[in-house]
């Protein structure tokens, strides 16, 4: 790329006329200047940090391509300042990069500024911030591209330069390669020959012997059936599913399927293939450990092709973290393409949770050779750090297109004839490695839960499926506060409530008599159980640590039965806010000491890796007291630990003393965000009264989803619940765009 020298004033320039009519809106004066001077750039941006706009990161990135520039004897152009702010600032929100032609089409849409809850600053006319929509009003697109392009701190990707520009997407460098480095390990496994390419071959033969064996000859179209042969098929894949609708059971049944075949690969010298399970928190791979142990026991061994037994089918799941071996203080894992996971087949659930980092990191890991499967909801919240993976890969899941070469392959093996609707002759190659399971067998059809979870994802709330919630006509939905109105006192006041004891009440029939997939059904019951649970325990001094640790088991369990979930962190509606006001309501009911510090009773989230601790963001713990510590006269002193379960779904309580843990907060509310990879025999959703960004329909569909058999809804205001359904998640990514056939 050959890159010629040029001034501010060009830049200026290229973007057109940025001289508007003066005065015709605040701030918009001073745009031509920001433009055409680096040092009136770099002012606008420390106003912008200032007023909260952006992060000082953003900033700091921004003025150390300006330092890294002059270095080099360059001056960075203030567009170039600009827009290293403006795409670090995107990142922090979860996009991979800028869409160029989005950004100049609505540039304060697309950058969220100036932010809902910031300040505006100065309430003179005259002084109020100039705003990114102001400052490239007059950009044109050509220009802006090509502007860009000749900056010497811009570059295709094949110069080392700070920042990319591939088409009209802007990224950081690291984004950039993350996103390259995710889109060469799936194309580059897309393109592996398969022994099962021919529905001839003995193993294909051999697959189909397997599949009758686990799911029976069927008439019907089985898509748990279609979604093991196409991913036995591909070394990589994608299985997407809402809850309940089998991904767990489908994967066991595919590893048993995949172990049958081992022996006809040729890869593996007739021997079972190692297969590794992991998950991204270690909520997610303690709940997959629950799961896939009985699935595996459910497996038909003796019936199976390729002598498989159940010690082929691991039912151990680890973090990623710990997968790929993190290490304290660095980013890099003990794993990555010089010393590869020693691993044929790796299954990774929850994936919607993985970001583009740790993604990339993963398939930096992997063998070349090895097969990774994917399992997740696409509906799901994305990650909380940058880009959309899971959703990105299943953008075409609902019509499946897949090609009539691979309907032909299914029927041949399979017997299975899949519906016209589902095949497209422009079917692309990823297409044939994403299967979606499209029954839930977790919610029956009369479950409020799994009929409101439907409506929300398809944007379908009837007014009379939201009459339903609000009459209790369901048995395990309630939306508390829907009928009546939502004065902030009231409502808040029924949280408090609500958090206490479940209000089984508010429930059909008192919540009795419902009858769960594994017998009856307790009612609701709120936090007050589990406290009354540790406040009754019988332990002394002299119980055993076996004792301690079913203590510990039995208060965690017990916590898990209830949440309360929100949107926001700040405010009366947010974690911050919903803590307090429940931490002061157990208080009044003496089920706590006190609301502040630590407490026997108080629940925790751990909000960042801790691997000295071997704790994982996401991890919860109860603070509880227990007589190990001894006095001068050698006493039992009560002092108190926080037990946390035992990480990689082992039995054993983990006991940690307060003064230990960095990064936690209090978990009587918990984001939704958090609340991803987690489930909850009960939970309640509580809405703000005022409609913000963070409110989308994936952020109501996951928490819906987050309940197994109770599901409240609390609204700050009832017209906030619909409004946030017809909001959308969108985040600026070039994968998909990448994994499209040249
Ligand atoms: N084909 C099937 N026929 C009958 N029951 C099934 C079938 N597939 C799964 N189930 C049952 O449905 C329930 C949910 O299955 P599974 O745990 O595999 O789903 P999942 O998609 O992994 O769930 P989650 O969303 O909780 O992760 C389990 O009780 C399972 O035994």
């Amino acid at each position: 790329m050959s890159k010629t020298r040029h001034t501010d004033q060009q830049f200026a320039l290229d973007l057109g006329p940025t001289d508007p009519d003066p005065g015709t809106e605040p701030g918009t004066r001073s745009a031509p200047a920001a433009l055409a001077d680096v040092e009136a750039m770099a002012a606008v941006l420390e106003s912008w940090q200032e007023l909260g706009w952006l992060r000082p990161l953003d900033l700091g990135f921004a003025r150390l391509i300006q330092t890294l520039s002059a270095e080099q004897g360059e001056s960075v152009p203030a567009l170039v300042l600009l827009m290293a702010a403006l795409v670090s600032h995107q990142v922090g929100r979860g996009h991979v990069c800028i869409d160029l032609g989005q950004l100049l089409a609505d540039a304060n849409g697309t950058l969220a500024l100036p932010p809902d809850d910031a300040p505006l600053g100065p309430s003179e006319p005259g002084e109020a911030p100039i705003t990114p929509g102001q400052l490239l009003q007059s950009a044109s697109l050509p220009s802006f591209l090509s502007s860009l392009d000749r900056a010497f701190a811009v570059s295709d990707g094949s110069l080392t330069t700070p920042l990319v520009l591939t088409g009209q997407r802007l990224y950081l460098r690291r984004f950039w390669r993350y996103e390259q480095q995710i889109a060469a390990g799936i194309k580059h496994r897309l393109g592996l020959a398969s022994a099962l390419a021919d529905p001839d071959s003995p193993a294909s033969v051999t697959l189909g012997q397997a599949l009758v064996t686990l799911f029976g000859r069927q008439s019907e179209v089985d898509y748990q059936q279609l979604a093991c042969a196409l991913a036995a098929r591909h070394r990589f894949a994608v299985i997407t599913g809402g809850p309940g609708t089998g991904k767990t059971t489908t994967v066991v049944r595919l590893l048993a399927a995949l172990q049958a075949i081992a022996g006809h690969t040729g890869d593996r010298g007739g021997r079972k293939y190692r297969i590794r399970l992991a998950a991204p928190t270690g909520k997610a791979a303690a709940r997959l450990n629950e799961s896939i142990a009985g699935a595996v026991r459910k497996l038909p061994f003796d019936q199976l092709p390729g002598q498989v037994g159940p010690d082929d089918i691991p039912t151990r799941v680890t973090t990623l973290h710990r997968l790929l071996g993190s290490r304290p203080d660095t980013r890099q894992f003990r794993h990555h393409r010089d010393n590869p996971l020693p691993v044929d087949i790796l299954v990774v659930d929850e994936a919607s949770m993985v970001d583009v980092d740790l993604m990339a990191s993963l398939f930096d890991a992997l063998p070349a050779s090895a097969q990774l499967i994917l399992l997740g909801d696409k509906d799901q919240l994305a990650s909380v750090d940058a880009g959309a993976v899971l959703g990105e890969l299943c953008r075409r899941a609902e019509q499946a297109h897949y090609t009539p070469a691979t309907a032909r392959w299914l029927a041949a093996v399979t017997g299975q004839h899949l519906p016209e609707s589902l095949v497209d002759d422009q079917g692309q190659p990823l297409d044939q490695a994403v299967a979606m399971l499209r029954t839930s067998f977790r919610f029956g059809a009369g479950s409020g839960i799994g009929q409101l979870a439907q409506a929300v994802n398809t944007n379908s709330l009837a007014p009379s499926m939201l009459a339903a919630c609000r009459d209790g006509q369901f048995d395990d939905v309630i939306w508390l506060n829907g009928a009546g109105p939502a004065e902030p006192e009231r409502t808040l006041a029924l949280v408090a409530e609500h958090a206490l004891a479940g209000s089984p009440q508010a429930f059909r029939q008192g919540g009795e008599g419902r009858v769960g997939p594994t017998g009856p059904l307790a009612p609701p019951v709120g936090y007050r159980h589990y406290l009354r649970l540790l406040a009754d325990h019988e332990l002394i001094a002299s119980s055993s640590r076996a004792q301690w640790d079913e203590l510990a088991r039995q208060v965690l369990e017990a916590f898990a039965d209830f949440q309360v979930l929100c949107a926001l962190r700040k405010g009366p509606w947010g974690v911050e806010g919903l803590n307090e006001l429940i931490a002061r309501q157990l208080l009044a009911h003496r089920l706590i000491p006190r609301t502040e510090g630590w407490y026997p009773g108080r629940p925790v989230l751990v909000t960042g890796n801790d691997y000295n601790l071997g704790l994982m963001n996401g991890d919860v713990g109860i603070a509880i007291e227990v007589p190990w510590d001894r006095d001068a006269e050698g006493r039992a002193k009560p002092t108190l630990r926080v037990a946390f379960p035992g990480g990689d779904g082992t039995e054993a309580i983990r006991w940690i003393s307060p003064s230990r843990l960095q990064q936690l907060e209090t978990v009587y509310a918990m984001t939704v965000h958090k609340s991803q990879g987690s489930e909850f025999n009960h939970t309640c959703l509580v809405l703000p009264d005022r409609l913000s960004p963070v409110l989308t329909r994936e952020l109501v569909y996951t928490g819906i989803t987050r309940a197994r058999n109770w599901f409240s809804l609390i609204t700050g205001d009832a017209g906030v619940f619909n409004a946030s359904v017809q909001q959308r998640v969108v985040r600026a990514s070039g994968l998909a765009e990448r994994l499209s056939p040249d």
